[in-house]
């Protein structure tokens, strides 16, 4: 766990970047730090690893006191992620993996083999070892700056905006082989990002900042989305806040019925009893059927582009068990709201 208590950072120009910082980031969990540009999240995140010193108050890691510890080796001991990477330009992607495992004294066969192992773990091609950062991709380097931090295998990562410069669809692949890396590591994650959806992806919780270092409110997704602390956190989770916490539930709890016959749209399947296409008989339009694990958002979204109004819900194998309707999802997404203020109060 890493704790925050009555933490202040001014900085001599008379800054002040943190203001009274009392925060708690549970063991095993993703804390993100959101907030407008300028109100203190990368100074908090850097006081973690004594890249910036407090002015005032005391940060543990694991129970210990950062400033009790020699500065070069709690940073060893703390992954560290940054926007671009940050990467070594002259060294091949091996030799930048292998870094802190080298600087820790293990010999360079064991450092290489552990950097060979952690490029397949962040999904790299193992030629990818022999490239030069300039050689490979934004999101590509910004994998090998994860298995660059994770290569000590440090119980605590800090990670600030590291898929900021990367396009949506890449920084969507990088967001999920985060959590599916996180669900076998759990590793004590602070990330940083300006990103409101991607933090309400990635956080178990979410600590949202005002400028002048101050934090407003720290909750896990739901509860924030559900009832945020007043108008400033409101405002920054953005007007469509409803629709982002439906993100967060599935449809499994949707009741599902027999796809219908004999009506203006028909869902045709193919001889496995997967969906084709809707079809009337003027024309054929697409079918975007779901899973159980899929979210009421997505139900949502296809409910209203599906001509029939009607969702078409699959199993694991892609074949058809049933339909939904509109306002079952309506009804579902309504309680979903109620549940998670009832949850939150
Ligand atoms: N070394 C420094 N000296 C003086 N002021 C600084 C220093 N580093 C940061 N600041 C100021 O402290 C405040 C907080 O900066 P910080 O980088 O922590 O914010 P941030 O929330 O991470 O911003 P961004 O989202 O733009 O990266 C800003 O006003 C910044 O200008």
């Amino acid at each position: 766990m890493i704790q925050f208590d009555a933490v202040h950072k001014r900085f001599p120009n008379g800054t002040t970047a943190v203001h009274d910082l009392s925060l708690e980031m549970p063991e095993g969990g993703v804390t993100v730090l959101v907030g407008s540009s300028g109100c203190g999240k990368t100074t908090t995140l850097r006081m973690i690893n004594r890249m910036v010193e407090p002015t005032s108050g005391t940060i543990k890691v694991n129970g210990k006191d950062v400033t009790q510890q020699d500065a070069a080796e709690l940073r060893r001991s703390i992954g560290y992620v940054i926007q671009q990477a940050g990467l070594f330009p002259h060294r091949t992607v091996l030799d930048n993996i292998a870094t802190v495992p080298l600087l820790l004294g293990w010999n360079r066969k064991r450092a290489r083999a552990r950097a060979a192992e952690l490029l397949e773990t962040v999904g790299l091609a193992a030629d990818a070892g022999k490239r030069y950062p300039h050689q490979l991709s934004g999101g590509q380097q910004q994998r090998v700056g994860v298995a660059r931090a994770l290569a000590a295998d440090p119980p605590v990562l800090l990670m600030d905006e590291p898929f900021g410069a990367v396009d949506p669809v890449v920084r969507t692949q990088l967001q999920d082989e985060l959590l599916r890396l996180q669900k076998e590591l759990n590793k004590t994650i602070v990330f940083v990002t300006h990103d409101v959806d991607e933090a309400v992806r990635l956080g178990d919780r979410i600590a949202i900042f005002r400028t002048g270092g101050h934090l407003v409110q720290c909750a896990p997704p739901a509860e924030l989305l559900a009832r945020p602390a007043d108008d400033f956190v409101a405002d920054f989770l953005g007007a469509e806040r409803g629709l982002k916490l439906l993100s967060l539930q599935t449809l499994a709890a949707v009741p599902q019925g027999p796809a219908p016959r004999g009506g203006d749209w028909t869902l045709v399947l193919d001889p496995a009893g997967k969906p084709l296409h809707w079809s009337s008989k003027e024309t054929e339009l697409p079918v975007r059927p779901l899973k159980d694990g899929d979210s009421l958002l997505a139900a949502l979204n296809e409910s209203i582009a599906s001509p029939s109004g009607l969702v078409a819900r699959v199993d694991a194998d892609g074949v058809l068990t049933g339909v939904s309707s509109r306002d079952d999802i309506h009804v579902h997404a309504g309680q979903a709201h109620s549940a998670a203020r009832v949850v939150a109060a």
